[in-house]
């Protein structure tokens, strides 16, 4: 299917040679093209320009674009998609005064997910995710990473990724998997967390690995859950299998897992509530990436990352929704980029620059994703009527994507 996308308002981040990553001032500025067109021909952006200089195309499907702005799609790089049933009752419990930590002592939290899905047939685990995955390709997402981590055991943590491969395998979006085996200490495991780590290290990881079930590893590096010497114990043996660390660090607490995975390269470090700034100095001229999770900070209500000091002190950031049953039940990238301009004081250039470019980046995608550029996928959002870019964070509250394209295809 060929697409021209004609007499677009604004057409955002437009990058004949796209960098990888933008960091610090970089991020400041979001190239546009006002008055636009873009022609989608096999799946990639094959051309684009202003409209006074609109070339002459074949065989092509027209969509009149006056008034809207165009943009890539989101770049999702830390989601939980895959999961078994809900923790609304968690919820309620923490309304009514129960802190997080305290659920999670109480036997809630990740190990009442495992639980869950332990009991939740694969065909079952499938679908549910499924209608996961098919409203946040509506609301503007064109790229994802999908953890294990509810499974924790061998093989419901092998469920957990085969069910994220075949999301893959049928829908147009492109999918990145990561293996969190270490993403909290299963109840038979609770005074035998080596035991647990031998299990992971020795069974589930080789077989992840032998399966081609994941390309990333994860750990959950916090008190109460894995010590930095727990998360290198993991990352090197993920080595093994060139699996590239993207891990859970300084969500309450700053415990030295940041300059750990920057040793480990680490491709991201996520979460970063709580930072230090022998944090933030650990990140300087690393290829590492900072992940910010606002929207897990709404709902829990716990700190946001310092995404404003960290980007003046010249790091690259990236946003993304960390979408799971417990801290973040939502996958909306537009209320991810609207709360990183309301509570982190991030511009909207930044946040955009953060959930597209930067988002590509922390799953490997830079080379085909976040950017308008020439032979990169054909992701595109087009936005209803509005009268700028900035009204998309302003509005945090309205739905303002009027159509979503995947890969040359407009999602239903
Ligand atoms: N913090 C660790 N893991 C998930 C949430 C886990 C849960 O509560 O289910 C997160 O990234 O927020
Ligand atoms: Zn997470």
């Amino acid at each position: 299917m060929k697409l021209l996308l004609t007499n677009i308002k604004e057409l955002l981040q437009v990058r004949e040679n796209c960098p990888e990553k933008l960091s610090g001032a970089e991020m400041k500025e979001l190239p546009t093209l006002k008055n636009a067109w873009v022609y989608l021909s096999q799946g990639v952006i094959e051309d684009y320009g202003t409209m006074d200089k609109l070339k002459e195309f074949q065989d092509f499907k027209t969509i009149d674009c006056t008034g809207k702005i165009v943009l890539p799609t989101w770049c999702d790089s830390h989601t939980h998609l895959v999961y078994a049933g809900n923790r609304e009752q968690e919820f309620v419990d923490r309304i009514n005064g129960l802190s997080y930590q305290e659920i999670a002592d109480n036997g809630g939290g990740i190990v009442n997910s495992a639980k869950k899905l332990q009991q939740t047939s694969e065909e079952e685990l499938y679908r549910q995710s499924a209608i996961r995955l098919e409203e946040i390709m509506r609301l503007g997402t064109g790229a994802i990473e999908i953890k294990s981590g509810y499974g924790l055991t061998v093989d419901a943590e092998m469920k957990m990724l085969r069910v994220a491969k075949k999301l893959a395998k049928e829908y147009p979006i492109d999918i990145k998997t990561t293996f969190l085996g270490a993403h909290a200490i299963p109840t038979e495991y609770k005074d035998n967390k080596d035991g647990y780590l031998d299990l992971l290290c020795n069974e589930m990881m080789p077989k992840v690995a032998e399966e081609k079930l994941a390309e990333y590893v994860d750990v959950f590096c916090e008190k109460g859950y894995f010590s930095v010497a727990d998360m290198e114990r993991v990352l090197e043996e993920g080595k093994k299998y060139n699996l590239i660390p993207k891990v859970h660090v300084n969500q309450f607490n700053s415990i030295g897992g940041i300059a750990s995975a920057v040793k480990y390269n680490a491709l991201s470090v996520d979460h970063l509530e709580v930072m230090t700034d022998e944090d933030i100095d650990a990140l300087q001229n690393s290829d590492t990436m900072p992940v910010a999770l606002p929207s897990c900070s709404y709902f829990l209500s716990i700190p946001y990352t310092p995404g404003r000091k960290m980007i003046d002190a010249g790091l690259p950031l990236a946003l993304a929704t960390d979408y799971n049953p417990g801290s973040t039940p939502s996958g909306n990238m537009n209320f991810v980029v609207a709360t990183a301009c309301i509570k982190m004081r991030l511009t909207p250039e930044e946040a955009i620059n953060a959930a597209t470019i930067n988002g590509a980046y922390a799953m490997g995608l830079s080379h085909s994703h976040g950017s308008i550029t020439k032979g990169k996928a054909a992701n595109l959002i087009i936005t209803k009527e509005i009268p700028s870019y900035g009204y998309l964070p302003y509005a945090f509250g309205s739905n303002l994507i009027d159509s979503v394209i995947i890969n040359g295809s407009e999602v239903q």
